[in-house]
């Protein structure tokens, strides 16, 4: 097991390629499952999740072949085969296997995923949706199984706005009899890109990006190639290392309209941002203004930068609050940075910051995936060194995150875990 080490105060410059969006390819994986002939997948990002959704399609019979940043999934002889737990706890994706085998098999059983522990994170949306369709849905000591004599698609109202749910309801209604409108549904671009590949397989949908998606049932899909869009998380996390310590970063191959919501809120703290068709110049210009944020779904400000732009405002001069509207315990990663020396409150769902503070490098743990982003932004601006242990969690979400930071100018470096450090891990 590795720990992350940063010594920090350096400042960053140069230029950083993002890579292909996690929360696209955690998705499409399991979409390629439904196609009849190979879907070729490129523009991965090289991130643990996608390690595992591999081996979960070799679990089914599948074949996927990695090279570089491409999948190529063969689906031919997949069969519906139980996976209960194991590898499906250690994602939260691995839920898209519901709706992708009950799309394709009409059978399904899923352990329940895993994936940050952000809180209660259900999945009765997905079900519902699910249900609706006409599969039978039970809960069987932590699996889910799902079976269906046929899909028929019907008009299904999501209660509250799931990205999770939109796609996972959009998997099973493509190879449904008939039309499926989702009301409600989330807009996030992930969920376009999902609806994109599944187009390029055969699938007839429209809306996919605004709050009304309908899907017209195909009987089969078949195979094709698909680029993954940027990851904004991804980006947008190092354009709060370049508002820290940027002496002029630019993020390339972004979506700059996928990054508005942040790209405001930094303008807003005094950071200067330059704009181009697939790349923002980001550099700090003296101190950093406090701001408010509240997260929203999409186009709101994510819920998955919140934690790294909690990092990046105790350097501000004053008070921040940042309010998570969409998770309201998605707050772990403030005693670590407390740890540091960082000055901030949780009130209920918001987090009070008082800035700026003086961060000093500490032993930290990233509790999860953003949480570990925040980490290395506060290990970036603190005086000495910060060790970040439990990076498993980084590594699901961060393509070589120490060798972009290398490139740009930070020192930072992985190390092998003591003995000793290995058995406190072990009995925490
Ligand atoms: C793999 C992936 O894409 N993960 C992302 C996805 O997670 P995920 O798909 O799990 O998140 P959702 O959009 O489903 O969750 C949004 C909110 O709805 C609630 N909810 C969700 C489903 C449900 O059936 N019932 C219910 O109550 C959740 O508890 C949460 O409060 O979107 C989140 C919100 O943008 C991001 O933080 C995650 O990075
Ligand atoms: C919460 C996240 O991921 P997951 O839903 O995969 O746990 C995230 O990417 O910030």
């Amino acid at each position: 097991m590795d720990k992350i080490l940063i010594d920090g105060g350096r400042d960053l410059e140069g230029t950083v390629q993002i890579s292909g969006a996690k929360n696209s390819a955690v998705a499409l994986i399991p979409a390629a499952i439904m196609a009849d002939s190979t879907v070729t997948i490129d523009n991965l990002p090289e991130i643990s999740d996608v390690g595992i959704l591999k081996d979960l399609l070799e679990e089914i019979g599948g074949t996927a072949e990695l090279s570089g940043d491409t999948l190529v999934v063969h689906p031919e002889k997949m069969f519906s085969m139980p996976l209960p737990n194991g590898k499906v706890k250690k994602l939260r994706a691995s839920y898209y296997l519901m709706g992708a085998m009950l799309g394709k098999f009409k059978k399904a059983v899923i352990g329940l995923p895993g994936g940050c522990n952000l809180g209660p994170r259900p999945i009765d949306q997905h079900i519902k949706g699910f249900e609706a369709l006409g599969a039978k849905v039970t809960n069987e000591q932590g699996a889910i199984y799902l079976q269906a004599d046929e899909l028929i698609g019907n008009r299904i109202y999501l209660d509250v706005v799931s990205v999770g749910a939109t796609i996972n309801i959009m998997l099973a209604a493509v190879k449904a009899k008939g039309q499926t409108i989702i009301e409600n549904a989330a807009k996030e671009p992930e969920i376009i890109d999902v609806a994109t590949l599944l187009s390029s397989m055969g699938a007839r949908i429209k809306g996919a990006g605004t709050n009304v998606i309908r899907i017209d049932g195909v009987d089969t899909l078949h195979g094709c190639r698909h680029s993954i869009i940027p990851d904004r998380i991804e980006a947008g996390t190092y354009m709060i290392f370049a508002a820290a310590m940027g002496k002029g970063v630019t993020v390339d191959n972004v979506i700059p309209l996928h990054l508005e919501s942040l790209s405001s809120k930094l303008r807003e703290m005094g950071v200067q941002l330059e704009v181009g068709d697939d790349w923002i110049h980001i550099s700090k210009n003296g101190e950093l203004k406090p701001i408010d944020v509240k997260t929203l779904v999409y186009p709101g400000f994510a819920t998955d930068l919140q934690q790294p732009m909690t990092a990046l405002l105790t350097q501000s001069e004053g008070s921040s609050i940042v309010t998570d509207t969409i998770y309201n315990a998605r707050f772990k990663h403030i005693d670590e940075l407390r740890r540091m020396g960082a000055s901030i409150k949780v009130e209920g769902r918001s987090a009070l910051i008082n800035g700026s503070s003086n961060l000093q490098g500490a032993k930290v743990r990233a509790t999860d995936l953003r949480a570990g982003a925040a980490l290395i932004a506060a290990g970036l601006v603190a005086d000495g060194v910060t060790e970040i242990t439990d990076v498993y969690h980084i590594d699901r979400g961060y393509t070589s995150i120490v060798e972009k930071l290398t490139s740009l100018g930070a020192k930072i470096w992985r190390e092998k875990l003591t003995e000793a450090e290995l058995e406190e891990v072990n009995n925490s």
